[in-house]
């Protein structure tokens, strides 16, 4: 089934086209980058995927439904900003979040945790950059959604922590899950990719599979993507 369909979507700010004409379906069992420069329109198209803000024009469906409370059960979403409160501790986030999502798995919360030092006991506020980050990502990552969609979620992590969430990602979903990154870690991320959408100014220039880049282009996507966006 597909998880995604965008028809001819458009998004407008006043006189700025954010998105301009997206004809776009995602599947069910992939790991697909959404990447553009910035400025081209990905933090808008996720944001419309997650109700967030309406189309100036164009028909969004998840799950073959338009977007609304239904698709807001199926989608997990890490947006681009913190969103939680500063004075919870997380064990108390994770209890919020239970109560909130019934495909929440504290377990998996505190797998995550344990393996990545943070104690559950500690406020938000009293953390680092990075080590919030890594709290939001787990919490996203704990739900059994259908789709995953991620808004830069390793911008702030060290080097060495990144291999071991991106090792959790893949590791801790389901294989009719699909999952959307938005990222500019290109070299980071590619190997988890199995599927790249390029966006620029808008438009989707490029829907391929990862393994059809390599093979016909040569190239990494890292390397690719430095030759189709070069300033
Ligand atoms: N609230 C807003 N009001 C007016 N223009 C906006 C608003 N939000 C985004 N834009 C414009 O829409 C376009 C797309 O922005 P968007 O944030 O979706 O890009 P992005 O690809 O996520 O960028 P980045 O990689 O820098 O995060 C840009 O031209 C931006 O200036």
């Amino acid at each position: 089934m597909s998880l995604v369909t965008c028809k001819d979507l458009s998004k407008t700010y006043g006189s700025t086209t954010a998105l301009s004409h997206i004809n776009l379906d995602i599947e069910e069992g992939h790991i697909i980058g959404l990447l553009g420069p910035n400025g081209s329109g990905k933090t808008t198209l996720i944001k419309i995927l997650n109700g967030l803000l309406t189309p100036s024009a164009g028909e969004v469906y998840i799950k073959e439904a338009p977007v609304g409370t239904e698709s807001k059960k199926v989608i997990s979403y890490l947006p681009d900003h913190t969103y939680l409160g500063g004075g919870m501790r997380v064990n108390e986030i994770i209890d919020f979040f239970k109560d909130f999502y019934e495909d929440f798995e504290p377990e998996r919360a505190y797998d995550m945790l344990e393996k990545l030092q943070i104690d559950p006991k500690q406020k938000l506020k009293t953390m680092s950059k990075g080590t919030k980050e890594k709290v939001q990502l787990i919490l996203v990552m704990s739900r059994r959604a259908d789709l995953y969609i991620l808004d830069e979620p390793i911008a702030g992590v060290d080097p060495a922590a990144r291999d071991y969430i991106l090792n959790t990602i893949i590791t801790n979903y389901d294989e009719h899950a699909s999952i959307l990154i938005s990222t500019h870690l290109i070299a980071d991320i590619e190997n988890i990719l199995d599927q790249v959408i390029f966006i620029k100014n808008g438009q989707i220039v490029k829907d391929a599979s990862v393994e059809s880049i390599r093979e016909e282009e040569g190239m990494s996507i890292d390397a690719l993507f430095r030759e189709v966006f070069r300033c």
